[in-house]
C-alpha cells in the first residue's frame, strides 16, 4: 500500500524545511514541489497549514508517539487528535466548545455570522432542532428527487458532441433542484449566477486572495438577496409554496424571538449552500467510475443498497472537509496528553477517514466495504461524527448521500466520453476537486 501523500520533512536544527509534494489520487506526481525556509520564531503552522491541505495534520501527527499534535494556528496553541476515541472525546459538550472556534473569515464566507455552527448548548439544540425538523428523511428525498429531474432536464437538452464539464453541470442541475425543493424562486436567467455564487463561498473559505475575496463578495450578495426574499413573504408581496422552507423560514421563524430576515438568509443558505457542494463529490464520482470502471455496470442496475455503499466510499476517499475544530472547555487531557484551557481542539477528519487501523487498506477505493453492515456514529466522518440531533455533526447527510446515490446512478447510466485533460486532484487544495472539473462529452 502506498500513500499517495507526501508529508512534511522532520525539524532541522533551529530552521524548519518544509516539502510539500503535489500527488494525484491513483499516482504520484512527482514534478512539482514546494520547498521553503521559515526562521523558526515565524514558524506558526499556519502556512504550512495552508501550503499542505489535507496532508498537513497526518504529517504532523506522524512525527508524534501519541499520534496527539501540539501546535501553533493562527497564533494561537492548538492540538489536533485523530480516530475514533478522539471524536468521542471532541463531541463531548464538557470538553469542546463551538463559539469563538469558528475564525471570522470562515464564517464571511462558508458559515455566515450567528450561525449554527457556532453556537453551544441550549441555544445550539434548539436551533438544530428547527434545522431538523424541516431536514426531515422525507425531505432529503424530496431535495435529491428534484434534483434528479433537474439532472434529467439538463441531459435533455444536451446536443450530441457536447463538451459538459460536470463540476459546472452538476452545480447547475443541484441548485435548480434544490431551489425548487424549498421554494426559492428562481428564473432561468438567474440559475448560473447563483450556482457560481454558492460554489464560490465554499470553494473560498480556506484560502487567501482572489477565491476568497469571490466568497465573501458571493456570500454578501446571497445573504442579502435571501433576505429581501423573507423580508417579501412578511409583508404579503411574495407568496411562497405552501410548506416550503422558504415559507417556514420567513413566517414561522418570527422576528420576534425568532430570527430577523437576515439570520433567516444565513439560515436558508446553510441549507442551500452545502446541498450544493455536492457538485465537488459528482465530480469525485467522475473521476471514480473514470477510474474505476466496473463501478458502472454495478451503479446501472442501481439495486439501491450499492448505490449508497458507492456515495459512502465517495464520501469517505475523496478528500472535502480537511478537520474541524472547536476550543477547550476547560484544561483537559486525551491519552495523556494535555489540553490547556481555551486552546483550540483540532479533529482530523481526513486522516480519520484514511486511518489503515480503521479501514485496513484506506488507500484502495472500495464501495463494498460499506455493503451489509451499519456505520457507527464515529466511524466515517466526511461530514463530522456523533448524533447530529445532540451535537454538531452534520444535518445535512441524509441530503448528500440521496443526492449523490441517485446522481451516481444516472451518470453511470449516462453514455459519454472523457477526452484527454488533467484529471490530478491536488492534495493541496482545499477544497480538492479533479482539475479539470472532469470534462465529459456526450
Ligand atoms: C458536500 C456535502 C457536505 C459536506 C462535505 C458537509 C460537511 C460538514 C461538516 C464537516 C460539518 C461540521 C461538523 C462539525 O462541526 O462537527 C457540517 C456541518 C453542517 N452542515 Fe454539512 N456538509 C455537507 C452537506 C450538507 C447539507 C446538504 C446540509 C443541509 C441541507 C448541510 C448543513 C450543515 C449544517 C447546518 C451544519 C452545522 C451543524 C451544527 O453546527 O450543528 N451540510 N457539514
Amino acid at each position: 500500500m502506498r500513500l499517495p501523500l507526501k508529508t512534511p520533512e522532520p525539524r532541522v536544527s533551529a530552521q524548519r524545511v518544509l516539502t510539500t509534494r503535489i500527488a494525484s489520487f491513483d499516482r504520484e506526481v512527482p514534478g512539482y514541489s514546494v520547498a521553503m525556509r521559515l526562521p523558526r520564531a515565524l514558524v506558526d503552522e499556519s502556512v504550512p497549514a495552508l501550503l499542505t491541505g489535507y496532508a498537513w495534520l497526518p504529517g504532523l501527527r506522524a512525527r508524534t508517539e501519541s499520534g496527539v499534535v501540539h501546535t501553533r494556528l493562527l497564533g494561537q496553541r492548538a492540538v489536533a487528535l485523530c480516530g475514533p476515541d478522539a471524536a468521542r472525546f471532541f463531541y463531548d459538550e464538557h470538553n469542546v466548545r463551538r463559539s469563538g472556534a469558528v475564525p471570522l473569515p470562515v464564517q464571511k464566507t462558508l458559515f455566515g455570522r450567528n450561525a449554527v455552527h457556532t453556537l453551544d448548548g441550549a441555544d445550539h439544540r434548539a436551533r438544530k432542532r428547527r434545522f431538523l425538523s424541516y431536514l426531515t428523511p422525507e425531505m432529503s428525498e424530496n431535495i435529491a428527487e428534484h434534483v434528479a429531474a433537474a439532472w434529467d432536464e439538463a441531459i435533455a437538452d444536451q446536443r450530441p458532441g457536447q463538451q459538459v464539464v460536470l463540476f459546472d453541470e452538476a452545480s447547475r442541475v443541484i441548485t435548480r433542484g434544490t431551489c425548487r425543493a424549498v421554494g426559492i424562486p428562481l428564473a432561468e436567467s438567474e440559475l448560473p449566477g447563483l450556482a457560481r455564487d454558492l460554489v464560490a463561498m465554499v470553494d473560498g473559505f480556506a484560502t487567501p486572495g482572489p477565491r476568497h475575496g469571490r466568497a465573501r463578495r458571493a456570500r454578501r450578495r446571497r445573504e442579502s438577496w435571501l433576505a429581501r426574499l423573507v423580508d417579501r413573504v412578511r409583508d404579503g408581496s411574495l407568496e411562497p409554496p405552501e410548506g416550503s422552507l422558504l415559507e417556514t423560514a420567513a413566517r414561522s421563524w418570527v422576528p420576534n424571538g425568532g430570527l430577523t430576515a437576515r439570520t433567516a438568509a444565513v439560515e436558508l443558505l446553510n441549507v442551500i449552500r452545502p446541498t450544493v457542494a455536492v457538485c465537488w463529490f459528482i465530480a469525485h464520482t467522475g473521476h471514480a467510475l473514470h477510474r474505476w470502471p466496473r463501478y458502472r455496470q454495478r451503479l446501472r442496475e442501481d439495486d439501491g443498497e450499492f448505490a449508497e455503499a458507492f456515495a459512502h466510499e465517495v464520501r469517505r476517499f475523496y478528500p472535502f472537509a480537511p478537520f474541524i475544530g472547536g476550543r477547550a472547555v476547560r484544561e483537559s487531557s486525551w491519552r495523556g496528553e494535555r489540553i490547556p484551557e481555551g486552546a483550540m481542539v483540532l479533529l482530523d477528519l481526513w486522516g480519520h477517514n484514511h486511518d489503515p487501523e480503521l479501514w485496513g487498506d484506506p488507500y484502495v477505493f472500495r464501495p463494498e466495504r460499506f455493503l451489509g453492515r451499519e456505520i457507527g456514529p464515529f466511524e466515517l466522518v466526511p461530514q463530522g461524527g456523533g448524533d447530529p440531533a445532540t451535537n454538531h455533526r452534520c444535518p445535512g447527510e441524509p441530503t448528500a448521500v440521496a443526492i449523490l446515490a441517485t446522481l451516481a446512478v444516472r451518470l453511470a447510466r449516462l453514455d459519454y466520453r472523457v477526452p484527454e485533460q488533467d484529471l490530478t486532484i491536488s492534495l493541496r487544495r482545499v477544497p480538492a476537486r479533479p482539475e479539470s472539473g472532469f470534462v465529459l462529452t456526450t
